[in-house]
């Protein structure tokens, strides 16, 4: 079971903080991602008080949930954020966040991305290759500044993860193979006059749920670290990138306090800044997704519950074959069958949970677990469907943060080859 403690069963009702999903769904329609700003705050704060004492930032991966509200609440709680595209970084500016707290995270930044982080003064650009320090470094100086740059280094550590969300791995196409690292560190600092290479950056995937991969990274390139000091390379940050997995399903998964912890440890008596970039252990269960049932069908050998929101709306279960719980909005007695929890959409693998006990009837409402992160930010509009709206309970206030879009505005940027030929 995903573990929340903003969404819980009173009086027999699954609320958000203390409004019942219930309203939520009759206000707001389904379906429709519901987050709960107390979950977030909680999350963020329980990272940065486990790094207290030390000199820490925190940014953010901000593709985990983009939305300019959640943006905005990691801003004003202190939040830098790692981005990965121009996108992100108009984003990150829009909601209020600093530009000398975010750092810029990718395999393929453009020139013109490279152009606006620049402009904006971002804190560091992780830079993922012997090229791309050669592209930036032609663009600072065009531009007549300075690169901040850290090394993304592969430290090739099996993160025991999901394949697709593994990085860490020399065969992953992420990174500066380590034994490439030292000689890049050093032809940086003699043949690229316009960036300054001052920090080492890892990450080797995400939804991590054993601390010994963090621990084995972090040894790799404190190691590498303490090389490159030997040798007169300064480094002022070390980013241990992201990864902290949650609990979706029977995973049990380090507490934050722990993973800080154990990364501090690693560090033990190094003055270095400390920067890591959790995305899913932030806003993961500080989220669901409300949805609707529309039909029940009794094939003859399962049950199918057809819901209102599908692959195009949470694609994690599709993508990796991943698990969300999914609860009844209002708590029932009586016999439960086993269902197969699929969407509209015209696919097979178009599902949002296989072989679920539920006793459920026409128009019931289902919560899925811990969707905050990576649910609406991978979402996409396949089969014409509009994205839903996105709401953020505060207490006893509901916010709309994202209006459910209209088929019009889907439409709007195409255009036919001849508007006469209808
Ligand atoms: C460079 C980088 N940093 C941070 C993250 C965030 O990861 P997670 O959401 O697992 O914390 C990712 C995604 O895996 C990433 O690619
Ligand atoms: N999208 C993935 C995580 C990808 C992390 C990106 N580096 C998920 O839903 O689990």
């Amino acid at each position: 079971m995903s573990e929340s403690v903003t969404f819980t069963y009173q009086s027999g009702q699954l609320h958000a903080e203390s409004v019942p999903l219930s309203a939520i769904a009759k206000q707001f329609g389904t379906p429709c991602y519901v987050y709960s700003r107390k979950a977030l705050t909680a999350a963020y704060q329980a990272f940065d008080q486990a790094f207290a004492g030390r000199d820490h930032l925190i940014c953010y991966a901000v593709k985990a949930n983009a939305n300019l509200a959640i943006l905005n609440v990691l801003a004003r709680l202190g939040s830098g954020f790692d981005i990965v595209s121009g996108g992100e970084l108009q984003r990150v500016l829009t909601a209020g966040g600093d530009p000398q707290k975010i750092v810029f995270s990718g395999v393929g930044k453009s020139q013109d991305e490279m152009r606006a982080a620049l402009a904006a003064g971002i804190l560091c650009f992780n830079v993922e290759s012997e090229m791309e320090l050669a592209s930036l470094n032609q663009v600072a100086k065009e531009m007549n500044r300075i690169a901040p740059v850290s090394l993304r280094v592969n430290p090739d550590v099996d993160a025991k993860t999901h394949p697709y969300i593994s990085t860490g791995l020399k065969e992953n196409k992420f990174g500066i193979p380590m034994n490439e690292a030292e000689r890049i560190y050093l032809t940086a600092a003699l043949s690229f006059s316009h960036v300054h290479v001052t920090g080492l950056d890892c990450h080797i995937g995400s939804q991590l749920t054993e601390l010994e991969p963090f621990i084995e990274a972090s040894d790799k390139m404190l190691a590498l670290l303490d090389r490159l000091e030997k040798q007169g390379v300064h480094i002022e940050h070390l980013d241990l990138g992201g990864g902290l997995g949650i609990r979706y399903d029977q995973e049990t998964p380090p507490s934050i306090q722990n993973y800080v912890a154990a990364l501090c440890r690693c560090l033990d008596n190094r003055k270095q800044r400390l920067l890591i970039e959790p995305g899913r252990s932030l806003v993961g269960n500080s989220g669901i997704l409300l949805t609707r049932v529309e039909y029940l069908k009794h094939a003859p050998h399962r049950n199918f519950a057809i819901v209102d929101a599908a692959m195009n709306d949470l694609m994690r279960p599709a993508l990796y074959d991943a698990y969300h719980d999914i609860l009844p909005v209002i708590s029932k007695t009586g016999e439960c069958m086993t269902y197969q929890v699929v969407g509209p959409v015209c696919e097979t693998g178009d599902f949002i949970g296989h072989d679920r006990k539920l006793n459920l009837a026409k128009d019931d409402l289902l919560s899925v677990m811990a969707a905050g992160a990576y649910g609406m930010s991978m979402s996409s509009n396949y089969n014409t469907r509009p994205r839903v709206a996105e709401v953020m309970v505060d207490g006893d206030t509901v916010h709309l943060i994202r209006a459910r879009e209209t088929v019009e505005q889907l439409m709007a940027p195409e255009k036919m080859l001849d508007e006469h030929h209808r």
